[in-house]
């Protein structure tokens, strides 16, 4: 029948079907991933659906939330941003979760340790061999530096308790156990090309698991101190106290600097860096507090889109208002990460470099995602047909001499820029607040300070100086440019040059950002019939 025949060909062309269609030439273990990876994408719509029909019985009964969504490549910083906004305008939530980061931080530490214990094995396994005068080409790993790596292997197992801990493998075999599985490889064991980070997914309750090894009823109140069991003698705390010192005379290494510098390996640089803060966070009793930014500064890769509610409130001459915001936290789901430190592959920057087809991926189904939630709302209260939510999106500008640990060949200020054009260009966000932070300031300012340059990897920033007022400000304008010529109708072009590990100066952002989204919201809310 005709009507078949064209259809039969409409599908073979449908790009929706082609992309849908398993790679030439795919490994058991690719086809694997992509498997995982679809039924995440599918339990993702399902959730999706159920929170719409959710959503839908609860705005007709109260006023309708603010949403915001956080995107940016994988440590660009989005649940940093997150942790600020919770810390700023949900401190109760944020204080009861700070045994879980205690155990983040512990993690933290003995994965730096763990890259530069490998960095000595890989140093002793090499052959030595001797320069022009007779001295070793290479640092030589002496005894001393040898005992000190045997006295600190007990770490590994430490690394080993904690990621169980974090991501239990039961016998469900959920996505989260066997992404896990992925990831929880002994380092020695793990082949180059396999993540060495461990992330969890944002459906994986890991903030619980704490609460849940002491019992804590859940509708205790629930104080984050009493989670931890200060005598038991196999808490990781324990075994980090007592190797204590035997870290600090790692990091202090002559051999192991040099080493680390020969692999170009700048691990203070790095996500999760706590070598620089030994006594204070392997102390017996250590919890992250309020006056330090260890939270802030912790790492733990998050996989999946994860939704975060606060109440917040804004003063106006009409008087204080309050509103539900939902914060989503779109975390670039790559079953890869970057190497910890390293990626100083002199990759250069191009304004035209494709982008990565993952993240392409990623940001459809993110953009889908947001725009479905506009479309549960255009039957009641939006009349507009595009989405009217915010996006906070983040640009790791000190990133620009480093490349995408899945794409080697595409640096990861391209990405980001490449990102931004596909987001300011989307049709069905046009009348989407976009704020650009151009994050991790700090970083960038101590790598042009180290002599790193900017032109090395972006041409078109030719004579200019090297410093971060310079550079900043031109990639700022660069990213203006990109909005100007690629949004499908004008918009205000809202920038933010971010460390978002500094909490004064971030919360002074996000206190004016939160403002002016109440402000707009209860404009739309005026207009609205
Ligand atoms: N020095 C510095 N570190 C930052 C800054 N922003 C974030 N970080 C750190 O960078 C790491 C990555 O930040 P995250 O907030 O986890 O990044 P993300 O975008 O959520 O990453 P994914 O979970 O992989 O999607 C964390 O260890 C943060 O503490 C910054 O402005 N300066």
């Amino acid at each position: 029948m005709p009507t078949k025949v064209r259809r039969r060909s409409m599908d073979s062309e449908d790009p929706f079907t082609m992309a849908l269609e398993p790679p030439d030439g795919e490994t058991e273990e690719q086809r694997q991933c992509r498997l995982l990876l679809e039924k995440e994408a599918k339990d993702i719509s399902d959730a999706i659906d159920e929170q719409l029909t959710q959503e839908k019985a609860q705005e007709k009964k109260g006023p309708r939330p603010v949403k915001v969504l956080l995107l940016g490549q994988s440590e660009s910083g989005k649940s940093t941003i997150l942790k600020n906004f919770q810390l700023m305008y949900d401190p109760k939530a944020f204080r009861a979760e700070r045994a879980s980061w205690r155990a983040i931080v512990q993690l933290n530490v003995v994965r730096s340790i763990h890259v530069i214990l490998d960095v000595i094995t890989r140093a002793q396994s090499r052959r030595p061999t001797t320069g022009e005068n007779g001295s070793p080409d290479s640092p030589v790993v002496d005894d001393e530096l040898a005992t000190l790596k045997m006295r600190l292997s007990p770490l590994i197992r430490v690394e080993e308790v904690l990621m169980q801990r974090l991501i239990p493998i039961g016998p469900d075999k959920s996505d989260a156990a066997r992404l896990a599985q992925l990831t929880n490889i002994p380092y020695s064991e793990l082949p180059r090309n396999v993540n060495r980070e461990v992330a969890v997914h944002s459906a994986n309750p890991w903030k619980d698991v704490f609460k849940r090894l002491k019992g804590i009823d859940d509708n205790e109140s629930f104080d984050s101190e009493k989670a931890i069991d200060w005598e038991d003698p196999t808490d990781p705390g324990v075994v980090l106290h007592a190797l204590a010192e035997d870290m600090k005379a790692l990091w202090s290494n002559q051999t192991v600097q040099a080493l680390l510098d020969r692999q170009n390996l700048r691990l203070q640089e790095a996500a999760g860096f706590f070598l620089d803060c030994l006594d204070d966070v392997t102390s017996l009793k250590y919890m992250p507090s309020d006056g330090v930014d260890h939270i802030l500064r912790a790492r733990l890769k998050t996989l999946g889109v994860s939704e975060h509610r606060i109440k917040m409130t804004s003063g106006g001459l009409t008087g204080s208002i309050s509103r539900d915001w939902r914060i989503y936290d779109g975390a670039y789901e790559h079953p890869e990460a970057y190497p910890p430190g390293s990626l100083t592959t002199p990759v250069r920057f191009s304004w035209r470099t494709p982008v990565s087809g993952e993240s392409l991926l990623f940001f459809g189904r993110l953009i889908a995602c947001s725009c479905r939630f506009c479309t549960s709302e255009r039957h009641g209260h939006h009349t507009s047909t595009t989405c009217k939510h915010s996006i906070i999106f983040l640009c790791p500008i000190s990133a620009f001499d480093q490349v995408l640990a899945e794409e080697p060949r595409v640096n990861r200020l391209a990405d980001s820029v490449n990102l931004w054009t596909t987001i300011v260009s989307n049709k069905l966000l046009a009348s989407t607040n976009i704020i650009l932070f151009l994050n991790k300031i700090d970083v960038m300012r101590t790598k042009l300070e180290s002599g790193i340059k900017l032109v090395d990897y972006v041409n078109s920033y030719a004579k200019r100086s090297n410093d971060l007022e310079t550079a900043s400000s031109y990639l700022r304008k660069k990213f203006a440019g990109i909005q100007r010529e690629n949004s499908p109708s004008p918009r205000v072009f809202y920038c933010h040059l971010t460390t978002a590990t500094d909490r004064k100066s971030t919360q002074i952002v996000l206190a004016n950002i939160k403002d002016q989204l109440m402000h707009q919201y209860l404009n739309d809310a005026a207009l609205l019939p």
